[in-house]
């Protein structure tokens, strides 16, 4: 994983909220999870301000949901949110963590004088038993995009088992935005792809002409496979918010105490921009994802905290935003509609990775039309 990544998170296969995925224990540990039991990838995540001052706060600013309550963090890694909640004043906290991080959460829990309060349990969410019903469950499960990860499955796993009837979710809601953009990053990836092909050009002459093999029959699994590597990648990126040309829309709402894992396993979306710049280009798509700290209906929030992943300039976080190129990048100006549908679905291979799929038809307010694009990304 390079310092961009959010770790491979753990899991199994789930038994409940509908739709549940089977999964090979053994593979998604090695592909996925594994990354999780280091303590640097776990420091990266402890070191975002963004993400740590919303948790921060939504815990202290909200003491009266943890006094006395029972709790239960799905996913403790090195056990912050269940301390955190420990000392908002829980009466039992049950900190659950699949990797051997837990060792580190224990010794972290009994540094920090906890350990009467929470216990750390190691071991995948949908296998731990608890003693008891919980009034909270807190996790931080949110992955790229929101939903790269699938984590949520087990926090709606352990929902479904162990929270009391009018207990609350940590966090409590969730949403998925996209924007249209401009960045440079369009031509670069088109000339690293064009330089890649130039490349296998005069290796298949070289390869002919000191070994007599023709290798141009690869030419085009080769160009494809490159394609996908260089063009339909989706990008981490910390966008500027200059780079926003158009109107952001919510793609996707998730009620988080109410959410089936069916109806996370897609994201469909049709919506409209509004280009909000003079003369410049669309050249592609901008995801982001925030989340609330809101409480329930019957239980509410005292202080409402939001964490969002927006392109900012001084509050960016370590999911920085997901980056959907357009080839070529088209000339838009104020004014100009652009109507997209988005669809995205988990990718068969792996069902933490996600494969969309961006339809787009721009109306130049000059009544002009450029034809209609539809590309295929994969989030990796
Ligand atoms: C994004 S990290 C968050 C860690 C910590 N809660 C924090 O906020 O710093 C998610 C953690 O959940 C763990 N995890 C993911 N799925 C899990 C599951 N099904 N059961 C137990 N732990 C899981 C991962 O190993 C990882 O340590």
């Amino acid at each position: 994983m390079g310092s961009h990544q959010k770790g491979e998170r753990g899991g199994s296969s789930n038994g409940s909220g509908g739709g549940a995925v089977a999964v090979d224990k053994g593979v998604d540990f090695a592909q996925y999870f594994c990354t999780y039991a280091f303590l640097y990838h776990q420091k990266e995540m402890l070191s975002d301000r963004v993400r740590m001052d919303a948790y921060f706060n939504a815990i202290f600013e909200n003491k009266h949901h943890f006094k006395g309550k029972t709790v239960l963090d799905v996913g403790t890694g090195s056990g912050i949110l269940a301390m955190w909640s420990a000392q908002a004043g829980a009466r039992k906290v049950y900190a659950v963590e699949a990797t051997t991080m837990s060792g580190h959460a224990q010794a972290l829990v009994k540094a920090n004088n906890l350990q009467d309060v929470v216990e750390v349990l190691e071991g995948s969410m949908e296998d731990v038993t608890l003693p008891e019903q919980v009034d909270v469950i807190i996790s931080e499960w949110m992955g790229y995009f929101l939903l790269r990860e699938s984590m949520f499955d087990s926090v709606i796993c352990a929902r479904d088992r162990w929270l009391k009837p009018g207990g609350v979710m940590y966090p409590s809601h969730a949403r998925m935005w996209m924007a249209p953009i401009r960045s440079g990053l369009g031509d670069q990836k088109k000339s690293d792809y064009d330089g890649s092909m130039n490349d296998w050009h005069a290796f298949m002459e070289d390869t002919k002409e000191y070994y007599g093999v023709d290798m141009s029959v690869l030419t085009k699994p080769f160009s494809e496979e490159q394609m996908k590597y260089y063009l339909q990648t989706s990008l981490w990126q910390n966008l500027h918010p200059h780079q926003v040309i158009g109107t952001a829309a919510i793609i996707k709402e998730i009620d988080c105490l109410t959410a089936t894992v069916n109806d996370i396993l897609k994201v469909k979306s049709d919506f409209l921009s509004s280009i909000t710049l003079e003369n410049t280009r669309l050249c592609g798509f901008g995801g982001w994802f925030d989340v609330h700290f809101r409480g329930s209906k019957v239980n509410p929030a005292q202080q409402e905290i939001e964490l969002t992943t927006a392109p900012s300039v001084d509050n960016s976080t370590h999911w920085g935003q997901q980056v959907f190129l357009l080839h070529p990048p088209v000339h838009v100006s104020e004014g100009d509609a652009i109507s997209v549908s988005f669809t995205m679905d988990r990718s068969k291979e792996n069902h933490r990775l996600m494969e969309v799929e961006l339809g787009c038809e721009i109306k130049q307010s000059s009544g002009k039309q450029p034809p209609p694009s539809r590309n295929k990304f994969y989030i990796e």
